[in-house]
């Protein structure tokens, strides 16, 4: 089988360090970068809590894969960072695979103008976690028989995003069989601004942030005398690798964007 040549960008977060981990066990993946903004080290082997790899840390993106023609990016920073990673990746015919979230709407439509126009494949996946992508489905499937819904995400207190990606996912497929609903008193009022959380299409979306936490969804379904909860956890990260390691080999089959795993996992 032929090795896909990586580069990773983030290595030294809390996703980046489990993903290093996981191309390096993987033996059709083959670690040929990764990408700090932090010119310190010169091998994936001296950073802190990382494995032995002598594989190069690169602040440049464009050098490193001009370097190293990688055939993926897997991106696991921050927004802003992600966005410039994503559209240097595909503007040197590199298939990007993005765990990072945050993206705007108008970020994703220009991701996929840019995909389309190089015919290459791109995944930008809001959760990797087979399990959650089950929870976003059955969700979809229960909004069909119950129009109202509220969607709890809870996650660690150094998440920069609110709400979670997946919680927006989440909202997006609701969306899509649901008629738009005002949910809660045509004439409630908040007395406290943000206490019945961000609206989406009259569905309402919560964000609870502790320390502890890892990643957590509830998507809570009610109607006269009765409700659905559909709930899922993610305890380590390393439950979002084996989507990681999916979107990998299946972005290298693609030519166009793919936005969520739910497109690739039957
Ligand atoms: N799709 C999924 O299944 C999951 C997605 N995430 C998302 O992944 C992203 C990262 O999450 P964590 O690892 O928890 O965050 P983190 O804060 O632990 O790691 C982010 C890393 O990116 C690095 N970084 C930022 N800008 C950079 C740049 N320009 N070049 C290189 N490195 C840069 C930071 O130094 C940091 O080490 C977040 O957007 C989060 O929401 C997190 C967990 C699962
Ligand atoms: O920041 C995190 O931790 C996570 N982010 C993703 C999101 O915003 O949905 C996925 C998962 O929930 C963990």
């Amino acid at each position: 089988m032929k090795t896909v040549k990586i580069v990773i960008a983030g290595p030294r977060g809390r996703m980046g360090q489990e993903a290093v981990k996981m191309v390096l066990e993987t033996e059709t993946f083959e670690l040929v970068g990764v990408i700090d903004h932090r010119d310190h080290w010169r091998t994936v082997g001296e950073m802190d809590g990382l494995p032995a790899s002598d594989a190069p840390v690169y602040t440049d993106l464009a050098f490193c894969l001009e370097k190293e023609a990688p055939d993926v990016l897997i991106d696991l920073t921050t927004p802003e960072s992600g966005m410039f990673h994503t559209k240097t990746a595909i503007h040197y015919g590199v298939r990007p695979v993005v765990g990072t979230t945050g993206f705007s709407k108008e970020d994703l439509t220009e991701l996929e103008e840019l995909c389309s126009d190089r015919e290459i494949g791109c995944i930008i996946a809001p959760n990797f976690a087979v399990g959650a992508i089950l929870m976003m489905k059955f969700s979809q499937m229960a909004a069909r028989y119950f129009t109202d819904v509220e969607i709890i995400e809870l996650h660690h207190d150094r998440k920069l995003d609110a709400p979670s990606g997946t919680a927006v996912k989440t909202a997006e497929m609701i969306s899509a069989v649901r008629e738009p609903k005002k949910q809660g008193h045509q004439d409630e009022k908040e007395t406290i601004p943000g206490a019945r959380g961000a609206d989406f299409d009259g569905m309402h979306i919560h964000s609870v942030r502790l320390p502890g936490l890892v990643a957590h969804q509830q998507v809570m379904f009610g109607s006269d005398g009765q409700s659905l909860t559909v709930r899922h956890d993610s305890y380590n990260r390393a439950s979002f690798m084996s989507g990681v390691k999916l979107a990998v080999d299946t972005v290298m089959k693609m030519d166009s964007f793919v936005y969520g795993l739910e497109n690739i996992i039957e």
